[in-house]
């Protein structure tokens, strides 16, 4: 009984894999763009989420500033989930939902990128960030599922939207997941090119 419903999560994940490739190689093609140009006119990828999605921005900015699957020098990227200081200052002093908008006002300059993930789209804390990347003049990536939430009205043509056909927050995490790695896969060959890999 437990293995079937084990095994149904790992056929509802796949099934989904299945459906966004269809709807979301346009999306992460557009964001593959928006990183590269981002990144050769020497500008800098600010990430946030919350909760699953913070390790999904912490991950995304370890492979970009590391390594993904190829040597090359380090990628600008900085995950705004990380600083504990700055998180409880800014939670304390100002509100919960300017943890990461106020950052975002600190470091963020015209040109830079902000990859900002939400499976509802709907987290203020996320949403202010948006609000404060445009005011930077920057570009917007957003991740998220349930058809966007609230992220769908802060978008404009410019931004990259790669929205998850799904309700559930725990297969919509999973496909953003592969999403990262078709991003870090994809910034790769577009600054490296052709390399097989093992
Ligand atoms: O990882 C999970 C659930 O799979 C949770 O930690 C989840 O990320 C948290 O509930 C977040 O606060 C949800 O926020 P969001 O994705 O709606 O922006
Ligand atoms: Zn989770």
């Amino acid at each position: 009984m437990l293995e079937q419903r084990i095994q149904k999560q790992f056929f509802d994940s796949a099934d989904l894999k299945y459906q966004a490739a269809e709807v979301l190689a346009r999306p992460i093609a557009d964001a593959v763009h928006a990183l590269v140009g981002c990144l050769t006119a020497g500008g800098k990828v600010l990430a946030c989420g919350n909760g699953g999605s913070a390790a999904d921005a912490q991950h995304f900015a370890a492979e970009f500033v590391g390594r993904f699957e190829r040597e090359r020098p380090g990628l600008a990227a900085i995950a705004l989930t990380t600083d504990t200081s700055i998180l409880t200052a800014v939670g304390n002093d100002y509100d919960f939902n300017s943890i990461f908008s106020k950052q975002v006002q600190a470091l963020g300059q015209p040109g830079d990128v902000l990859l900002a993930i939400s499976t509802s789209g709907n987290s203020p804390n996320v949403l202010a960030a948006v609000e404060a990347a445009r005011a930077k003049d920057m570009t917007v990536i957003a991740m998220t599922g349930r058809k966007g939430g609230l992220m769908n009205e802060r978008l404009t043509e410019t931004d990259v939207h790669i929205c998850v056909p799904h309700e559930r927050t725990a297969r919509i995490q999973e496909v953003h997941l592969l999403a990262l790695h078709c991003l870090c896969d994809a910034v790769d060959l577009q600054l490296l090119g052709e390399q097989e890999l093992p």
